[in-house]
């Protein structure tokens, strides 16, 4: 399906340049345009694929090129004050040739967390296509103040999106690795599962043989059901007919339609049951849609079938849907699962609980440093100030 990507922030505006390599890889044709927003000048330098004209520096009155420090009340008010620039730049997208707008943040920084739910609210009055969210939350080691960001923008987000997909960093991040590498890697597994996703609606006729190409309205469809999303997504390695394992083994795989249908059916319970990217409990989800990926000789619509019955059932959810998105030059085949609108959700009850708890803790501290700086000025009385 062809998307308006719009990342607001600097992870968002990261994760939109790693889509668009992404896509140029895949050959995918589901990036339509790409913009990036945000508060803080050397964010948007440091990007790579998104073109410059696309990049938009919002609160330069206020801030100054600096970034809002993690102040998402700002980043809020910022994007208000220069909705104008933003639509400056939607403007020069073909929307009509967009099938939805995609707006992706990291939700514990300032300028993401803030602005993003407030151009989704922009977008919904404005356009007619649905507009959904990508939503990174901070880890659990990020502390309060990221934590409550990402906790009151999840809040507000999730009720101007059409449907808000959710990928935890908590979740996927690695023992000892830095910072910056960990989120390249992060990023990465990120747009390979929500690329993959978008791609697969971007199938064009006759450019494959397909048995059932998954199609943009039903993953249009699958997200309609509103709230919250994640995806799971597991993949093998095989030897395809033209790849240069045959040729250096003098054949390869030969195709059997038995050992495809299993192991499609085991990667859709391995995609679904193994780490999504927002790990949640699947009987909650309301709408699912599961994805058969690879060199077309090793989809089968039976293997697509069966992993859709299986996820029926584990879900109890009558409104799965399944197809195939083939990829040619792949020696990989894989399964993605979309679990939509799911509600037992424990890191969202966590990331709420931790945002109250720090949000009183603020208050007391604040209370308690008004009150001491009301007795540290106390004199009595017997002195007066100048002015
Ligand atoms: N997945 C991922 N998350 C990131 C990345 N960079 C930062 N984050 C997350 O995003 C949050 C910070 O958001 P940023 O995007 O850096 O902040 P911002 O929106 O630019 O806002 P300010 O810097 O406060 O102006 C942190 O809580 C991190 O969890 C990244 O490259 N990938």
């Amino acid at each position: 399906m062809k998307l308006a990507l719009i990342g607001f922030g600097q992870a968002g505006g990261k994760v939109v340049d790693e889509f668009l390599a992404f896509d140029a890889r895949v050959d995918g044709g589901f990036v339509e345009s790409a913009i990036a927003v945000n508060s803080a000048t050397t964010d948007l330098k440091g990007l790579e694929h998104v073109p410059t004209e696309n990049r938009v520096l919002i609160g330069q009155a206020r801030v100054k090129g600096h970034g809002v420090g993690a102040d998402n009340e700002l980043g809020a008010a910022i994007a208000e004050e220069d909705s104008d620039e933003i639509q400056g730049a939607i403007d020069r997208i073909p929307t009509h040739e967009v099938d939805a707008f995609l707006i992706v943040a990291g939700m514990g920084g300032g300028t993401g967390s803030g602005g993003a739910p407030v151009l989704a609210n922009h977008l919904q009055r404005i356009y007619t296509q649905p507009v959904y969210g990508l939503g990174l939350l901070p880890g659990t080691d990020e502390g309060g103040i990221y934590t409550l960001n990402a906790a009151r923008s999840f809040r507000t987000f999730v009720d101007e999106v059409d449907n808000l997909l959710l990928f935890d960093n908590d979740a996927w991040r690695s023992a000892g690795e830095s910072v910056g590498s960990g989120y390249d890697r992060i990023n990465r597994e990120i747009v390979e599962r929500f690329g993959l996703l978008f791609a697969a609606g971007e199938v064009q006729q006759g450019d494959h043989v397909a048995e059932s190409v998954v199609d943009s309205s039903e993953i249009i469809n699958t997200l309609s059901s509103s709230g919250v999303s994640t995806i799971g997504y597991a993949s093998e390695t095989v030897e395809t007919n033209d790849g240069l394992l045959a040729s250096l083994t003098g054949g390869g795989e030969t195709f059997d339609e038995g050992t495809a249908t299993n192991r499609l059916t085991s990667l859709v319970r391995k995609a679904t049951l193994g780490r999504l990217t927002l790990p949640c409990d699947v009987a909650s989800a309301d709408r699912g849609l599961v994805v058969a990926t690879g060199p077309p000789s090793h989809l089968n619509r039976k293997g697509v079938e069966r992993g859709r019955q299986w996820l029926e059932d584990e879900t109890g959810s009558m409104e799965i849907r399944g197809g195939d998105y083939p990829l040619p030059d792949r020696d990989e085949v894989g399964a993605i699962v979309l679990l939509s609108g799911v509600t037992d959700v424990p890191r969202i009850d966590q990331l709420q609980q931790v945002a109250i708890e720090a949000q009183e803790t603020t208050a007391d501290v604040q209370a308690s440093a008004d009150e001491e700086f009301a007795s540290l000025m106390d004199t009595g009385g017997e002195l007066d100030a100048l002015f």
